[in-house]
């Protein structure tokens, strides 16, 4: 037992050992590249652990159990510059909050920068699909989904229609309390399903059906399986949890009989109308439209349950996010109301809704205050160089090495003064008759890998806030905590929803 534990802590020791002793190689690399290059390091956040960076590893946990995480890289950006730089787990890690160096991560030099090596435990889950993979792989999936998208905008109002109606017959219009949170989830699950399945869960009905209630309750406890994992990274094998690949059986199995069903019907086996419901000429449904380019089922399922995993609640926490800021900005919901007098429901489309300016100001304002995905992660995978950021004023280009980590932060990024003006904290959707930010509002992503259900989603959002705003005269807040606490999961969430009362118009 003794030689056993005596053993072991010399291979932990040897082990350390060799990590360090890469990290002091990579370091003395990086300073010969940068000077080479006329580069300078950014500035470094303080540890107190000069060796593994524990202590920024543990502070980053301990901001997101206080619902700060964003407050805090926002503090730590006006204290360190635009771009700076971090060693937790002994690894460089560049956080950028600037339009420049973001758009040279996401655009110019996006083949650079890769997800797969930060993202590829989710494969567990999810297989192979446009959100796990880099380069060809990525670029085929892409291209596959892409069009289904556009397509699907020759907007199916009525589909999505069913879906707000029964979430109507949810909503009190006694003025009592109702938390719209867990309501917004039920609506895009449902919505989402059918695009993505061809069949929604029904979660808004009295009942849902058994298989999707497994489905989701599997969903949930494998999205949880890989967040654990995505963080441990490559000693994810430490994670013994037999419910874990369970439950991406069950999810893959349920996915696979979507998948066989659209074989069947492009190969003509199956009735049409089976299984579609009405309108199917019509109504675009992505596994339909991705079994016209190929057969390959294990590539279908995985393509499927990338796009579900990245659209599922998407919308719903923009949702959330929107109607908890009305509901504390009552004139700003009046105002709304004012742009959507006397339409009628069948009159809200697509580009109606686009037409709708205060409304599309109000969406764009919610979601530059509280983005739902408010930082995206990159690994670099061949050296190069971001434009800004290093040196003591921050001018100067910094080299990025192979293997460093960036950590894009889109809520720093959409505070900037110099283009939203002197107030960027507040919510004034005003502020978008004047402002025209490219690089410097970014909800959707940016570049190569840009969200492809952008406008889909944005349909989604203003079709729920007509509907909503034509209904109700006026929206109360009913939240006696008046702050907005960040909840960050895989997107960032209101931690308290968004409590409210209506009063009917
Ligand atoms: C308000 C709603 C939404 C927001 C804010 C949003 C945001 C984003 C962002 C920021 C990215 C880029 C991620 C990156 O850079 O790695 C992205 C990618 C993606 N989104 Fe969305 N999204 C929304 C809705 C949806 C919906 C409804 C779907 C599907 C039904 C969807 C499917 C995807 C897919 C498949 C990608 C991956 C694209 C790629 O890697 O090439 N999104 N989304």
């Amino acid at each position: 037992m003794g030689l056993f534990v005596s053993l072991t802590l010399a291979a932990l020791a040897l082990f350390i050992t060799q990590i360090y002793l890469r990290r002091i190689q990579k370091r003395y690399a990086l300073s010969k590249a940068s000077a080479k290059h006329g580069c300078a390091p950014p500035k470094t956040l303080p540890s107190r652990d000069p060796f593994f960076g524990l202590d920024t590893f543990f502070a980053t946990f301990k901001s997101m159990k206080n619902h700060c995480r964003m407050r805090t890289t926002q503090a730590d950006a006006q204290k360190y510059g635009h771009t700076y730089q971090s060693f937790p787990f002994a690894r460089r890690t560049i956080t950028i909050t600037s339009a420049r160096n973001i758009q040279t991560v996401l655009s110019l030099e996006h083949e650079k920068f890769g997800v797969r090596p930060i993202r590829g435990p989710a494969q567990d889950m999810t297989g192979p699909g446009i959100i796990v993979n880099d380069g060809k792989v990525w670029e085929h999936a892409r291209a596959m989904i892409r069009p289904a998208f556009t397509r699907t905008l020759i907007a199916d109002r009525e589909t999505f229609d069913v879906h707000v109606e029964r979430l109507f017959e949810l909503l009190p219009t006694d003025g009592s309390v109702i938390d719209l949170q867990p309501l917004f989830d039920r609506l895009i699950l449902d919505s989402s399903s059918e695009f993505i399945f061809g069949e929604s869960f029904g979660s808004l009905l009295p009942s849902c059906p058994i298989d999707s209630q497994a489905f989701l309750d599997a969903f949930n406890y494998a999205q949880k399986g890989v967040g654990i994992r995505v963080l441990l990274g490559k000693a994810r094998f430490l994670v013994r949890d037999a419910k874990f690949f369970q439950s991406c059986k069950l999810i893959q199995d349920y996915t696979r009989r979507h998948v066989d069903r659209a074989l069947e019907r492009k190969e003509g086996r199956q009735d049409k109308s089976e299984g579609d419901n009405s309108s199917s000429e019509r109504k675009v449904v992505l596994v339909y439209e991705l079994a016209k380019e190929t057969s390959d089922r294990s590539m279908l399922t995985s393509q499927l349950l990338n796009v579900f995993f990245a659209g599922r609640d998407t919308p719903a926490v923009a949702l959330t996010n929107i109607f908890f800021l009305l509901a504390r900005h009552p004139d700003v919901w009046t105002k709304c109301r004012e742009e959507v007098r006397g339409l009628q429901k069948e009159a809200l489309t697509f580009e109606k809704l686009k037409s709708l300016r205060y409304i599309q100001h109000v969406i764009n304002e919610a979601m530059r205050v509280y983005p739902p995905v408010a930082s995206q992660t990159r690994e670099c995978t061949a050296d190069t160089i971001l434009p800004s950021g290093g040196g003591h004023d921050g001018s100067q280009p910094i080299y990025v090495q192979s293997g460093d980590v960036v950590v894009i932060n889109f809520w720093t990024l959409h505070r900037d003064a110099s283009v939203f003006g002197p107030d960027p904290e507040a919510f004034r959707p005003e502020r978008w008759a004047e402002a025209r930010p490219t690089w410097e509002f970014l909800p959707f992503g940016g570049g190569a890998r840009h969200c492809p259900a952008q406008q889909l989603a944005l349909f989604w959002i203003a079709y729920t806030l007509a509907r909503m705003l034509l209904k109700f005269e006026q929206i109360r807040n009913e939240d006696p905590v008046e702050e907005f606490v960040e909840q960050m999961k895989l997107n960032m969430e209101s931690w308290n929803g968004a409590k409210v009362s209506f009063v009917v118009g």
